[in-house]
């Protein structure tokens, strides 16, 4: 044992180590290099080969002047037609999802294996997991981001406020901090919200990339703003590309069950009613009404915000040179009341709807998303083409060829 007067630290550095703290040190070195041993054979083991051969294959481009690009949350639903659009005119494509429950997770997986059948893997894991993007990036010399992977819904993030700050802020900030140290650094497209606007009063003017953000009504809105407010520091700083989408609301075959024009199929089919929100804004009662884009236009966008996006200039971290940072609005262009909304379904169903209309009370949804497309038109050459009523037709075709009918399978 030790004498227990004797000092913590060696009074002279002459002075010789007792036996016992060689033993405990070496004890201790071996124990850290024992443990980092495992974690490196533990880590390669887990993204090694053939971990890294998928990745390769998935990543090849088979086209001059193709891009490699790393879609994250490419099993959701903008994600898997964005990563086949890309793997079909021969870019390397690779995804990464999480794979959460907030909705169907065999949704996702059925959209999984469509995209594995075409030559695009996905990797089973979280962006916020560092060493995991540090693997991704250190196998394949990205050109491009799609960061699509986030957590959706207007209304969920009322009780779930967590999850939003998880998945929309310190998971950018750690995909944008490896994006940052790669050399060269690719450029980053990702997935804001035309929800940014929030409550404002257009008196139903359309919104345009100049008016204010400041007035989020949810916190999903919020995170999406913080999200474009990290953005423009990471470009600032670090000389990374960086366009912002501000998608508003996008539909169409694959699409998400949480969205309304999803559960109202459902509900037609099998004879449940439907809620109509309205805003019973200064007593007069409107209806609500959003800027619907079909999920085809809003792949042309995504694609063509790639293809401009511009280099990012730094390297290892520093920048070299300032980078292109842009927003666009990426909608359709026209609103279109639920009522409306509904009209189409029954129309395609040649089912009339159960209807209950009820005045919204404060859940933080906005009245009206009406949205102005021009700078997206004049940038990228962004121009929808697909209206509600060929959209819905295509949506109620898919529905009725994945669900079958009636409705009888899982999507909880
Ligand atoms: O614009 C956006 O940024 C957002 O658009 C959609 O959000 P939202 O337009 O609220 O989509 P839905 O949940 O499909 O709602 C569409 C409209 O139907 C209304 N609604 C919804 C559900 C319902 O049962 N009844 C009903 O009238 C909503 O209040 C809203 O006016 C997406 O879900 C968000 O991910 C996206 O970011």
């Amino acid at each position: 044992m030790p004498p227990l007067d004797e000092p913590l630290l060696p009074s002279t550095p002459c002075k010789p180590t007792p036996r016992w703290r060689m033993f405990f040190i070496s004890a201790l070195v071996l124990v850290a290099f024992t443990a980092s041993y495992m974690t490196f054979v533990h880590s390669s083991q887990r993204y090694s080969n053939p971990w890294t051969n998928s990745i390769r294959s998935s990543a090849h481009i088979h086209r001059d002047n193709g891009i490699s690009v790393l879609v994250t949350g490419a099993a959701g639903f903008i994600g898997s037609h964005v990563s086949l659009a890309l793997k079909n005119r021969g870019d390397g494509v690779v995804g990464v999802d999480n794979f959460n429950n907030y909705y169907s997770p065999s949704l996702k997986r059925t959209r999984q294996s469509l995209l594995d059948f075409h030559g695009v893997y996905i990797v089973d894991g979280d962006i916020n997991d560092y060493r995991l993007l540090s693997m991704l990036f250190n196998t394949v010399p990205f050109t491009h981001v799609m960061h699509l992977a986030a957590q959706v819904g207007v209304q969920y993030a009322i009780d779930n406020p967590y999850v939003y700050v998880h998945n929309n802020i310190a998971s950018f900030i750690t995909l944008l901090e490896r994006c940052k140290v790669s050399n060269p650094q690719p450029a980053v497209v990702w997935a804001s919200s035309g929800s940014v606007y929030g409550i404002q009063n257009k008196n139903n003017n359309p919104f345009s990339e100049m008016d204010r953000v400041d007035l989020p009504s949810t916190i999903y809105a919020s995170t999406k703003r913080t999200g474009e407010e990290i953005a423009r520091t990471y470009n600032r700083l670090h000389g990374l590309s960086i366009t912002a989408l501000r998608f508003f609301t996008v539909y169409g075959p694959w699409g998400r069950p949480d969205m309304a024009y999803f559960s109202f199929i459902k509900n037609i089919l099998t004879g449940e009613p439907i809620t109509m929100y309205r805003a019973n804004r200064a007593k007069n009662h409107l209806h609500l009404a959003r800027d619907f884009v079909y999920i085809d236009d809003i792949v042309k966008g995504c694609v063509a915000s790639l293809d401009t996006s511009g280099k990012s200039t730094g390297s290892g971290g520093s920048k070299n040179g300032s980078a292109p940072y842009r927003v666009f609005n990426l909608g359709n262009g026209s609103p279109v009341t639920v009522p409306e909304l509904v009209t189409v379904l029954e129309d395609n169903l040649k089912m009339k709807a159960t209807k209950d209309v009820m005045d919204m009370c404060g859940n933080g949804d906005d009245s009206f998303a009406y949205v102005n497309i021009s700078l997206a038109e004049k940038e990228i050459g962004f121009k929808p083409t697909t209206d509600l009523q060929t959209g819905l037709k295509e949506f109620v075709k898919w529905y009725l060829w994945y669900y079958g009918k009636p409705f009888d399978c899982d999507r909880t």
